[in-house]
């Protein structure tokens, strides 16, 4: 059995080695000639998987380790009988840890003490923008809801959803969709010029769904008023050739790697070997979890004199800072288009590794129950 599979795909040999062949390719180049003797394809976001790239091909499952499906034909798929499987939450921690250090990093910009004293509007309550929510609450932020397929859904929830208007609100904006162009709810464009009129000099605009929810033309355009919102973009339209004016202009801006922990990416390939086992009616051996290196760093210890903000948000930002890969983004923008695409496409290929709050054990000594409680929201071991 072939099975074709990005190369950026992690432990391919150790969960599918012993299932068939691997032959290793740039998803982001993939050919017709390349998959048409595959039995298997096994791909990331940045591979078109349609009508175009099948026709003709032995292909009979195609997995892909991500989240986002936006980037696959389901119908074409489902039509011509060819299995299909996703990795829904895959890296949903990984995107909510990127959010609240960010978030860290707005509340120390705006001089506050206290940054749980910021509101936050979630765009999206799925696995990524629930999980986040529950943290945010847990942390004792107030959050406002906005799902509107969720809203009709579940007419009778618990949940109270506010509207797109209603959540840009908020102190903080944070979009969490995936792409759609289906009405009535599509996010294509979703943020445009109404929208971003309505949020001002004081708030944050971070997109970390996919780069067209959010109208760069009118974005750029916003971003050139004097009372224009602070935004943090980690994915972009057009990708890999982004903007570089856009990268200019918006406050953090990185390579479409909040979903990059270490865990979001092995339980992305694990994901997708239980449904391929499934599928070829396979027994299932392997788990991420077994094949997860020691953390370079392991323990962080707090006292009694930690201040319980700034103890939260040293922890978050041993697991990720986003300002390294901020600038890394920056750097890259040097050179012509051809160059600038490559760059970006490099810095998600070779991205170091890093590792999500559950990793960490925290020791506390003499520390309050909130403080306590805090760490827990994280995921983060506790040794009291
Ligand atoms: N930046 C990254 O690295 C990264 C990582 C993972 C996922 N993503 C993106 O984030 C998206 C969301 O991930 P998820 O795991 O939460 O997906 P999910 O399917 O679990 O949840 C998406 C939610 O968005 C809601 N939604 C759909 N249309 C909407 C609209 N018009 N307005 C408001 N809400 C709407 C859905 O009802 C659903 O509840 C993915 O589809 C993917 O494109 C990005
Ligand atoms: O949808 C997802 O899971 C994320 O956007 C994912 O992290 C994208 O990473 P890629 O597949 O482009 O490597």
């Amino acid at each position: 059995m072939l099975i074709v599979a990005d190369e950026n795909i992690p432990l391919l040999d150790a969960f599918f080695g012993d299932i068939g062949e691997i032959r290793r390719v740039t998803g982001r180049t993939l050919s017709r000639e390349q998959v048409q003797d595959a039995d298997i394809l096994l791909v990331r976001s940045v591979t078109r998987v349609n009508r175009e790239l099948l026709e003709g091909s032995r292909v009979r499952f195609v997995g892909t380790a991500t989240i986002g499906t936006d980037h696959i034909d389901l119908e074409w798929l489902q039509a011509r009988g060819i299995g299909f499987a996703a990795a829904p939450g895959c890296n949903a921690t990984s995107v909510a840890e990127y959010v609240l250090s960010v978030v860290s990093l707005f509340a120390e910009r705006r001089g506050l003490d206290d940054w749980t004293s910021l509101t936050v509007g979630i765009v999206g309550v799925g696995n990524v923008g629930g999980q986040l929510a529950q943290c945010l609450e847990r942390l004792g932020f107030e959050v406002r809801l906005c799902d509107p397929p969720r809203q009709e859904r579940e007419p009778g929830a618990e949940l109270p959803f506010v509207s797109l208007a209603e959540a840009l609100e908020c102190d903080v904006v944070t979009l969490h969709t995936p792409l759609t162009r289906h009405q009535p709810h599509a996010t294509w464009h979703m943020v445009s010029d109404p929208e971003l009129a309505l949020i001002g000099a004081d708030q944050l605009l971070i997109n970390g769904g996919r780069g067209e929810v959010v109208d760069s033309e009118a974005l750029m355009r916003r971003l050139e008023q004097a009372d224009a919102p602070l935004v943090a973009l980690d994915v972009w339209e057009h990708e890999p050739g982004i903007r570089p004016d856009l990268v200019d202009k918006v406050w953090l801006a990185t390579p479409h790697i909040a979903g990059y922990s270490l865990e979001g990416k092995m339980q992305g390939t694990e994901m997708v070997y239980r449904a391929l086992c499934q599928f070829l009616g396979l027994p299932i051996r392997k788990k991420a979890g077994q094949f997860l290196p020691e953390p370079a760093v392991s323990k962080v210890s707090f006292t009694s004199s930690a201040e319980e903000d700034e103890a939260i948000r040293t922890a978050l930002r041993v697991c990720y800072d986003p300002r390294r890969d901020d600038a890394r983004l920056r750097l890259a923008m040097r050179g012509n288009p051809e160059q600038r695409a490559v760059a970006f496409d490099r810095l998600r290929r070779d991205y170091p590794v890093r590792r999500e709050c559950s990793s960490l054990k925290i020791q506390l000594k003499g520390t309050s129950k909130s403080l306590q409680d805090g760490f827990r929201a994280l995921g983060c071991k506790l040794k009291i």
